[in-house]
């Protein structure tokens, strides 16, 4: 076990075929598809994937008397697999339940469980793709995270969905058949970590959540989706694979990444969000600025004093899509400040606490990873 949030049946893999689920549950699970698992054809030449799980609302069950409540993480992997009709059919499936948590408490252990597993099934050649099941609230942070430290080519599909597998028309079923379908596809190979929701590809490092509720949550601001999936037309990717430069950094040892604050920045802003992160030993801070990564004299005050401590100190924005610019009014020269280019400030966070643990902690040298990608 490696945790509270880890369950203890990680890392048990489980063949699709030897499964035990109750048909009933299953059927319970997606109701409105009444999955019943068709007959397994051999499976010889089929590629490979992997499904780790993690939990999320791909995974949830509501109260039936309840309105709009469910509980996250309520379902395996392996029942997840079980419930799509299919999906048997586009690979051989391995499934492993890395954790059950909802999306909002993903931490840094199962991050790393995540990572280590992966590359493991990659290194020793165990799976041709793996797929993620995980919570939509941050998993364009595990998409990135995963994107920055799994070496090698093949495809990593990160999935989820925005209603409960006993919902109504829920949206998991088909976005774990289409999940599969990408990572089983050689022509998804040397794309880094997709994420694959409702019809769309996206890459990790664009990908971002837009709508609290609606299952067309998931856009691309700066660039677009890569590709497009759906069941009648297959696969189309926009874009070439490899079409940009990927660095992996290492996984820190221990199961834990250094501290990095994000502070909001907003009118009438003050100093007290950046002291409060420097008096609990933020070893970086981004701020997710104002218009092109701005704030008020009072809080740039703050962070010159943050960056001069030896802090790392990264300009984002709060706005939603754009690129924040080094600028000579702020002089990020002078101060020792970062920007972080596309980076919105959730995965700007991610790539300083990788950047800060491989110990590139040089203004200069920050920089040019943020900017590694044009
Ligand atoms: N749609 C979802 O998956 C939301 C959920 N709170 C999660 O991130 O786990």
């Amino acid at each position: 076990m490696i945790s509270d949030a880890v369950t203890s049946a990680s890392h048990q893999p489980g063949r699709l075929s030897r499964l035990a689920i109750p048909l009933m549950a299953v059927v319970l699970c997606f109701g409105c598809i009444g999955a019943a698992v068709q007959a397994a054809e051999p499976t010889t030449n089929l590629p490979r994937v992997l499904v780790l799980a993690t939990g999320g609302t791909i995974a949830g069950q509501a109260d039936p008397r309840a309105t709009g409540a469910y509980k996250s993480g309520q379902i395996t992997g392996e029942q997840l697999m079980q419930s799509v009709p299919g999906l048997d059919k586009l690979a051989k499936l391995d499934a492993e339940q890395i954790s059950s948590i909802g999306s909002q408490d993903m931490n840094d252990k199962v991050w790393f469980a995540l990572a280590r597993r992966i590359q493991e099934a990659f290194d020793k050649n165990e799976a041709d793709g793996v797929v993620i099941t995980h919570g939509t609230d941050t998993l364009e942070e595990t998409a990135f995270f995963l994107d920055n430290v799994v070496r090698g080519d093949r495809p990593v599909v990160i999935v989820g969905s925005m209603r409960p597998a006993t919902a109504v028309s829920a949206d998991g079923p088909g976005n774990l058949y289409e999940a599969v379908q990408v990572a089983a596809d050689p022509r998804s190979r040397g794309r880094g970590v997709m994420a694959v929701l409702n019809d769309k590809i996206q890459g990790a490092r664009s990908v971002t959540k837009t709508n609290t509720t609606s299952i067309e949550t998931f856009s691309s601001p700066n660039d677009g989706p890569i590709g497009y999936v759906d069941t009648a037309g297959g696969i189309r990717f926009m874009t070439q694979a490899a079409g940009f430069k990927r660095a992996t950094y290492k996984l820190p040892a221990g199961e834990q990444l250094p501290r990095v604050a994000i502070v909001y920045s907003h009118a009438n802003m003050d100093a007290i969000p950046i002291e409060d992160a420097i008096s609990h030993g933020a070893k970086g801070i981004v701020l997710a600025g104002v218009g092109d990564g701005n704030t008020s004299k009072p809080a740039l005050d703050a962070l010159e004093a943050a960056a001069k401590k030896g802090i790392i100190v990264v300009r984002s924005t709060r706005v939603r899509s754009g690129f924040v610019t080094r600028n000579v009014e702020v002089d990020d020269d002078k101060n020792g400040f970062v920007v972080s280019e596309d980076l919105n400030p959730q995965k700007a966070r991610v790539l300083t606490q990788l950047l800060i643990s491989n110990g590139v902690t040089a203004p200069a040298e920050l920089q040019k990873a943020f900017t590694a990608t044009w």
